[in-house]
């Protein structure tokens, strides 16, 4: 979408293999709120999720609100004890953050310190959909298709955007890329309407507009996306103790989904080059558990990527002519 935007006369096309609902990101809960990507600089992601932030907070204030999924919520991340960044770097972006007040505070009896702030939720599938929706408005193709190898696209398209997350161990072979298997729970507890997140970052609820998320887990390198019956009653527990109305919860649908983890975002050009044809590629992948949280500020660094390939290519074509 970003591509449209920036380059208006590109033809893009989409292909993956799976399509919403059955994709990393429909799993997601979809809470903006960073996770840190220790390879890179804090202004940059700053920026990511500023962008992102100011897109979709734009977005929760229009009549597409509802369709897109795209809502404000508010709510508290507890400590049982100080963080060590009392102030983390995107406390002047979201909403309203501040030190709980011991009035809140005595809701978690566990807990002696907290962060109270507004901050925004996708609810996934209905943004994927309007996503596509968007897309398919300006005359994008869409297509099912596996990639196997970067090298097939050369004959049909000028450049490669690869945005295939996990995928992209396989397809590019980046060792660099790994599984962090998260579980989690969406239920149906309407009277939750403020978000909970423990800050050592494993148990959440996260409310949305129809369901509840709870959370979850972090598995570093299991590639396994089968649900774990004893994983649901941990996540289950660990959120009533946190939520006791929990208790009332109802129609437990359980997720599984497999963060694409790296020290750092791989948004880059590169150029492949096989028996002297290139092949310029845009890498746009390995968001980890923060994809929603900066997805438009990493895109929109990704189109401009796209911007420098095509005045490269104009530039040697033109220098072919001579
Ligand atoms: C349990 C859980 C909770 C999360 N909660 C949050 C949250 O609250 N906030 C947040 O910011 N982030 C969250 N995340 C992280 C977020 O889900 C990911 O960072 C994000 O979904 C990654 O998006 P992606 O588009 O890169 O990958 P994906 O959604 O996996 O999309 C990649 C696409 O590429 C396609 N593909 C892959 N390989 C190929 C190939 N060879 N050929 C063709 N197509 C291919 C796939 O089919 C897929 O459609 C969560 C993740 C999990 C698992
Ligand atoms: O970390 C969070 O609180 C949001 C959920 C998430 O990003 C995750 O589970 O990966």
């Amino acid at each position: 979408l970003c591509i449209t935007e920036t380059c208006p006369s590109c033809s893009v096309t989409v292909l993956s293999d799976q399509f919403s609902p059955n994709t990393t990101s429909d799993v997601a809960a979809g809470m903006l709120i960073p996770h840190i990507y220790p390879d890179t600089p804090i202004h940059r992601q700053k920026q990511w999720f500023q962008e992102t932030f100011t897109y979709l907070f734009a977005i929760s204030n229009s009549a597409e609100a509802s369709e897109a999924g795209i809502h404000l919520v508010s709510g508290w991340q507890i400590f049982k004890s100080p963080p060590k960044e009392e102030l983390p770097f995107w406390s002047d972006i979201v909403l309203g953050f501040r030190p709980m007040s011991e009035a809140e505070l005595q809701k978690f009896p566990q807990h002696r310190f907290g962060q109270a702030f507004t901050t925004l939720k996708c609810d996934c599938p209905p943004y994927l959909l309007w996503l596509e929706k968007r897309l398919k408005a300006t005359g994008t193709q869409m297509y099912t298709r596996k990639v196997a190898d970067l090298w097939e696209l050369h004959r049909e398209y000028d450049i490669v955007v690869n945005c295939t997350g996990l995928g992209a161990h396989q397809l590019v072979g980046d060792k660099q890329l790994f599984p962090v298997r998260g579980q989690v729970l969406k239920v149906h507890a309407p009277w939750v309407t403020q978000f909970i997140r423990d800050g050592d970052g494993l148990t959440y609820i996260y409310p949305g507009i129809h369901r509840v998320t709870l959370g979850g887990t972090r598995e570093k390198g299991s590639w396994s996306l089968s649900p774990d019956a004893g994983t649901t009653r941990d996540i289950f527990d660990r959120c009533c103790s946190l939520e006791p109305s929990l208790q009332g919860a109802q129609d437990i649908e359980v997720k599984v989904g497999l963060r694409p983890s790296r020290q750092s975002v791989r948004v880059q050009r590169e150029v492949l080059s096989q028996g002297g044809i290139k092949l310029p590629v845009v890498h746009n992948y390995g968001h980890g558990a923060g994809g929603f949280s900066v997805h438009r500020g990493t895109a929109k660094e990704a189109a401009v990527l796209v911007e420098e390939c095509i005045s490269a290519l104009q530039a040697s074509s033109s220098r072919a002519k001579l």
